[in-house]
């Protein structure tokens, strides 16, 4: 398993992080067998998995069921998981406790926060605890209702300077690593270049240090809207849907099962049964 040091030492060496979400077993498996160097278990899930409109119903109970299966189909892989909406905005040391709880009962690697401000002390208090932090600026969805939808973050001179500033906060503040979201490439390039954590990029360009995409976007595993950002390398949704119709057709035909996924008993024992007559 790669640790936080050594995230630092690929950004300085300029090999880029390749994070992917998972909620799954399977999903996990696939990705530690694929070599990528962090999974996040997003609060994404809340809509790719659970079918939610936003990531805002996710719980933290949520969120720990799926990353304890997350952490079975991938034990020797970096497992950053969300602090979901709701849980880490009141008192401090309540925040820290959720926090505990949800590192010992999933055996993670990091949480991760969105954003900057109120969320300064709650990454410095995590981090004093012994709990490595990964900061989430740009577009938090988490605040989507207050930011107005899910729209690019920093376009303007302005925003683009308080992002700065907010990046440099959160890795004073002790952040082992950042995730940018939806915010123009050049604004990357300046922040990563500023940091001495490694940046995180989606929808965020080529400049971060790494990438994440959602395991259902980049598989195209899904019907849900995809974002401009994602490139889909596989397209899993059509060959689910393809097996399913197909497996439902054969049943209705009678194809399936034949004698090949059938269990037979032994002749002389049907015999026994039925006096020879079957
Ligand atoms: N399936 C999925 N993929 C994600 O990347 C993702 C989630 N869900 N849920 C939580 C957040 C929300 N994210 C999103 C979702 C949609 C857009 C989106 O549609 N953006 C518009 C551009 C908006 C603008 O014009 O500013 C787009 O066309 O891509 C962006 C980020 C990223 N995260
Ligand atoms: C989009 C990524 C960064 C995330 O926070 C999630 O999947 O929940
Ligand atoms: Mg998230």
């Amino acid at each position: 398993m790669k640790t936080t040091a050594q995230f630092l030492k690929m950004k300085e060496q300029g090999e880029k992080i390749v994070m992917i979400t998972a909620y799954d077993y399977p999903g996990a498996k696939f990705s530690e067998a694929a070599g990528v160097d962090m999974i996040l278990v997003g609060d994404s899930l809340g809509m790719v998995v659970l079918g939610y409109e936003s990531t805002m119903r996710v719980t933290v109970d949520d969120m720990i069921h799926h990353s304890k299966a997350v952490r079975r189909g991938a034990p020797d892989t970096f497992i950053v998981v969300d602090m979901p909406f709701g849980s880490y905005h009141g008192d401090v040391n309540e925040t820290l406790k959720t926090a505990v709880q949800m590192m010992q009962l999933t055996n993670a690697n990091a949480l991760k926060v969105e954003g900057a401000d109120d969320v300064i002390p709650v990454i410095k208090k995590l981090t004093d605890a012994g709990i490595p932090v990964v900061a989430h600026l740009g577009l938090l969805p988490q605040s989507a209702g207050v930011l107005g939808g899910y729209k690019v973050q920093g376009k303007t001179s302005e925003q683009a300077e308080k992002l700065i500033n907010d990046a440099l906060l959160v890795e004073q503040a002790g952040a082992c690593a950042v995730v940018l979201e939806c915010i123009p490439h050049q604004l990357t390039e300046i922040v990563s270049e500023k940091l001495t954590i490694p940046t995180i990029g989606i929808g965020a360009g080529a400049k971060a240090d790494g990438q994440v995409l959602v395991f259902h976007d980049l598989l195209q595993y899904g019907n849900h809207h995809i974002p401009k950002f994602v490139e889909s390398f596989a397209h899993v949704g059509d060959e689910v849907e393809r097996g399913i119709i197909t497996y439902t057709q054969a049943v209705k035909a009678g194809t399936f099962p034949t004698l090949q996924q059938s269990f037979t008993m032994k002749e002389d024992e049907l015999i026994e049964l039925y006096g020879g007559v079957k």
